[in-house]
């Protein structure tokens, strides 16, 4: 390393010391804890992101929020050339920076890392990119310079702030800026109402709603999401569709307190700002940045529990709607030549979706896969299929879509066009390539998803009430248990069972085998110091009763008593 560089480092490290008993860990999704302590990591994330852009010579994302977390906590994230997660490969060395004892160590870590994956330091390239966003959270400010210091003490790469976004566009940015395309935010909203009015122009019989089935109350979880969706909203000044944003953060109400997407999964109730006034009414909330989505009713006046459509429910949806627009593109009609491209469909969740979901899924006839939980695992095996659509049962998915399945859209939407008999085909095939536009290829994305679910329930005619009604979920509960050490328990096959400590996995098999339809797992979470604990059962007491003896189990065998 030259000698201009490492002094570089050495200064500005000196400035961001690692405060005492802190051990970062890069988890499910990027470094998280309370915002006081993570000056230093953020520095350190800046430096990896530079040496991630000097690696791939493209631009990289750096995104400073702690998502559904309390807003008193923060976290850091980098988002990959391709606008995805950091590479796996990578994490092990972010872990190692950003636990560095001292200045010196974390400039002997850079050599040698900079040295095994060949990467030319200070050379006189062009300068590389690091895009760094951030959510609402006060301290957000104070970590974005923590940033920008650690960007800028790497020589060859630059910050570019580009201010308060949704962490999905912020990933958006990044991938749109890697492919050439226009990638300012205002492109990212213009994509999205483009080709939203473009699937509500082919809607057939017209975008006309049922009576009373025009409005959507959006609960924006005090965060940026909300704040975003009221200019998306103007951009797509839509008859026949009237989108109210709740708890969009000027009403002055606290991130993801007693509202967003991860509070009404979890508890099952209304939000704040949503109660007996929304009988009736769709309604959707929105995680701290915006990258999970859920749809919720309000049953009843008197009780403030609500009818939860999660993201299984929402994968089902753009399940049955790509498989329509598919199986209508495959229909031979006279005079073309009808399909020729084997399309492959995936499904993608983790242990967390709900069994009927799975069950629903496989009876469509889809190829249901299982991964790990985080973002990172159902990515990576979504993109293996032409069309691969994954979902956290919490509300983060997407759709993603292979190059040659694309390009192979493209060449028949254009054959299509010339012919006189293919209209539905045509418009089949249109559909699926506004899909690819509006949905987020990069990371699941709230804004994104919702306007596709307003799209798709628009054209099958379908009220929330109905696609509720596509399967009914078995009832499930989750709950969190402190433990002394959370790594001490060890899972496989996709989490589903525990191999570490041993005996922990006979006993659950022992509690789920007395009940009916009963299903439990335990894994350590990746963004809580906890374990946590999901039950599934065919009654709402059986499922509640079983996540508690296995609680217990827990306890029993990791818990601060067992110490
Ligand atoms: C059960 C659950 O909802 N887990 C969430 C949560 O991860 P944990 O590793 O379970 O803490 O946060 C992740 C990041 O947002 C999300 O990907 C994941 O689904
Ligand atoms: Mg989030």
């Amino acid at each position: 390393m030259e000698e201009e560089q490492r002094s570089l480092l050495l200064s500005s490290a000196s400035q961001f010391p690692l405060p005492d008993g802190f051990k970062p860990s890069y988890g499910t999704a990027g470094f998280r804890a309370e915002a006081s302590v993570l000056r230093s990591t953020v520095y350190r994330v800046g430096i990896l992101a530079a040496l991630r852009a000097l690696k791939t010579q493209s631009v990289i994302g750096l995104m400073i929020t702690a998502s559904h977390n309390q807003v008193s906590d923060n976290g850091v994230k980098v988002a990959d050339p391709s606008g995805g997660m950091l590479t796996q490969d990578w994490e092990p060395f972010a872990d190692a920076l950003a636990n560095a004892p001292t200045p010196d160590h974390l400039v002997r870590l850079i050599t040698e890392f900079v040295e095994a994956e060949k990467i030319e330091l200070g050379g006189e390239k062009k300068k590389v990119e690091v895009l760094v966003g951030r959510d609402t959270r006060p301290s957000g400010l104070s970590l974005l310079e923590a940033a920008k210091l650690g960007i800028g003490s790497i020589i060859g790469a630059v910050a570019i702030d580009v201010g308060i976004l949704t962490t999905p566009q912020l990933h958006w940015m990044v991938r749109a800026s890697n492919r050439s395309t226009q990638a300012s935010e205002f492109d990212y909203l213009e994509q999205l109402s483009r080709s939203f009015r473009c699937l509500m122009d082919l809607i057939p019989g017209g975008a006309e709603s049922n009576e009373g089935d025009d409005k959507l109350a959006v609960d924006g979880a005090n965060g940026v999401g909300g704040e975003k969706l009221l200019v998306l909203k103007e951009m797509l000044n839509l008859k026949g569709l009237e989108i109210e944003v709740r708890n969009s953060g000027r009403e002055g109400g606290v991130l993801n307190e007693g509202v967003g997407a991860d509070f009404v999964q979890k508890e099952k109730v209304v939000p704040s700002g949503f109660g007996s006034q929304d009988v009736g009414i769709r309604c959707a909330s929105l995680d701290g940045d915006a990258d999970r989505l859920v749809y919720f009713t309000v049953p009843s006046k008197n009780s403030s529990k609500i009818e939860l459509v999660d993201g299984d429910k929402i994968l089902s949806l753009f399940a049955v709607f790509i498989k329509e627009q598919l199986s209508i593109l495959n229909k031979v009609a006279d005079g073309n030549t009808g399909n020729d491209y084997q399309c492959r469909i995936g499904v993608v969740q983790t242990a967390y979706a709900n069994g009927a979901s799975t069950d629903y899924l496989k009876q469509l006839g889809l190829e249901v896969v299982l991964t790990p939980t985080g973002v990172k695992y159902l990515h990576e095996k979504a993109s293996i299929y032409d069309i691969g659509i994954y979902f956290e049962a919490n509300g983060h998915g997407t759709i993603l879509f292979s190059e040659p399945f694309l390009l192979w859209l493209e060449a028949k939407n254009d054959e299509l066009s010339s012919v006189a008999q293919g209209p539905e085909q045509r418009k089949a095939a249109l559909r699926l390539l506004a899909v690819s536009k509006l949905i987020n290829q990069a990371v699941g994305d709230a804004l994104s998803g919702i306007l596709l679910v307003e799209a798709i329930l628009r054209h099958m005619g379908w009220s929330i009430h109905k696609w509720s009604e596509l399967y009914h979920d078995l009832p499930s509960k989750q709950l969190k248990v402190k433990v002394v050490d959370r790594t001490a328990v060890v899972t496989a096959n996709a989490e589903t069972e525990v191999v570490k400590p041993p005996g922990i996995q006979e006993a659950i098999k022992a509690e789920i085998a007395k009940y009916s339809k009963g299903r439990c797992f335990i894994r350590p979470s990746g963004t809580e110091d906890v374990i946590r604990v999901y039950a599934e059962a065919s009654t709402r007491d059986e499922a509640d009763s079983l996540a508690s003896s296995v609680a217990k189990l827990v306890d029993k065998f990791l818990g601060l008593g067992s110490s």
